[in-house]
């Protein structure tokens, strides 16, 4: 889809990326404008825009006096006040061939969006009559528009003219699937791949259950993988911390009220735990007692070196074994669903100690 958008670009044409809330529009907008190795301006629609946001105006009075008494009985005087003209972001892009990202541009109405049409179809942008520049402006060959929408928006949004429509190559973008968002909460977050997993799962179930599809599910997963990372929490449906994160996240995205919300999650999360169980016994039955070989890389190195310790800490143990701290997260999730470790106030202990 990028490279689309870019064949696009680079061939002239404005591009349109329309879809839900959180779908990496913006992302992908900006991706594309630094591609294009010019520089970006940042537009945002507004509802209360007028012309002379989109266009420029004038601002303020340039006052010159000059007097001139060079022979010592003749006195000229020329007393001259200007308007200065200031241009605003498209002004200045289309003069300089800068490339203009113009995000939620139906949330401006569409009469201001209007002086689009002839910049990016005559090339032409017309300015309002001033003293001191002409009425319109020839655009700078290299200037682009990438537009972005989404059409599900409620508040504050006009139709958009078939008119500029006609002009744009609009390409929809859907929310990505499961697994994109996945790698891009491993990417973004460094959460690891199985927290990654159930929090992509449990937020697409939740917002499904509670009609939320309206607000952004990537963000919502982004902001819970951010916070559990951060924190060093596990992300496990049995884990106090994360479930409470999770619930703080997602339950103001819905208008259902706090008992409904919180039943639906319950159901949720025992779903959840439901299949994380089952993909666990299918995936190696042979998880009973120790860790072997076989294991989550370096699962039984953590195991033994909490043997030794009898408890530790995330950070002790990237420390005392020399390890990545995805390898340790990895290791000690892996660890507490087969039920040989446990979290005691952020210290991992090996599950027979306790009992002993
Ligand atoms: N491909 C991607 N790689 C990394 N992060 C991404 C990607 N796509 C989206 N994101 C992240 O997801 C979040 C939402 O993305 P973005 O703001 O671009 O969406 P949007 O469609 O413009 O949303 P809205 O319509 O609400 O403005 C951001 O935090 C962004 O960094």
């Amino acid at each position: 889809m990028a490279f689309r958008a870019l064949r696009y670009l680079q061939s002239g044409f404005p591009i349109h990326l329309r879809g839900p809330a959180g779908t990496g529009k913006t992302t992908l907008a900006l991706h594309l404008a630094h591609c294009l190795n010019r520089p970006v301006m940042l537009l945002f629609g507004d509802d209360e825009f007028k012309s002379s946001d989109l266009i420029g105006s004038e601002s303020g009075y340039t006052h010159k006096k000059l007097l001139d008494n060079y022979i010592h009985n003749v006195v000229k005087m020329e007393d001259e006040f200007r308007q200065n003209w200031v241009d605003s972001r498209l002004t200045l892009a289309c003069r300089e061939g800068f490339t203009l990202v113009y995000d939620e541009f139906n949330r401006s109405r569409p009469e201001v969006n209007n002086v689009l049409l002839s910049a990016l179809e005559e090339k032409i942008l017309s300015l309002p009559p001033s003293s001191n520049q002409p009425e319109y402006l020839n655009v700078n060959p290299q200037f682009r528009v990438i537009f972005t929408s989404n059409p599900e928006e409620y508040c504050g949004v006009h139709s958009t003219q078939d008119a500029l429509m006609d002009r744009l190559v609009t390409i929809n973008m859907p929310e990505p699937d499961e697994v994109t968002q996945r790698e891009i909460l491993i990417q973004k977050t460094n959460i690891d791949r199985e927290s990654a997993h159930l929090i992509v799962h449990l937020v697409k179930t939740f917002r499904l259950a509670t009609g939320a599809e309206k607000t952004s599910g990537l963000r919502s997963c982004l902001m819970i993988a951010k916070v559990c990372a951060d924190n060093d929490i596990l992300a496990t449906p049995k884990n106090s911390d994360f479930r409470e994160i999770a619930m703080d996240i997602l339950f103001n995205r819905t208008h259902l009220s706090l008992a409904e919300c919180t039943s639906i999650f319950l159901e949720v999360l025992k779903e959840c735990a439901a299949q994380q169980v089952e993909s666990i016994t299918i995936e190696d039955s042979s998880h009973l007692s120790e860790p072997t070989d076989n294991d989550v890389p370096f699962e039984k190195e953590v195991y033994n070196y909490l043997v030794q310790q009898r408890s530790e800490g995330i950070t002790g143990l990237q420390k005392g074994l020399n390890l990545d701290r995805n390898i340790v997260l990895n290791a000690l999730r892996s660890l507490e669903q087969k039920s040989l470790v446990n979290k005691i106030n952020r210290l991992y202990t090996i599950q027979e100690l306790n009992h002993s």
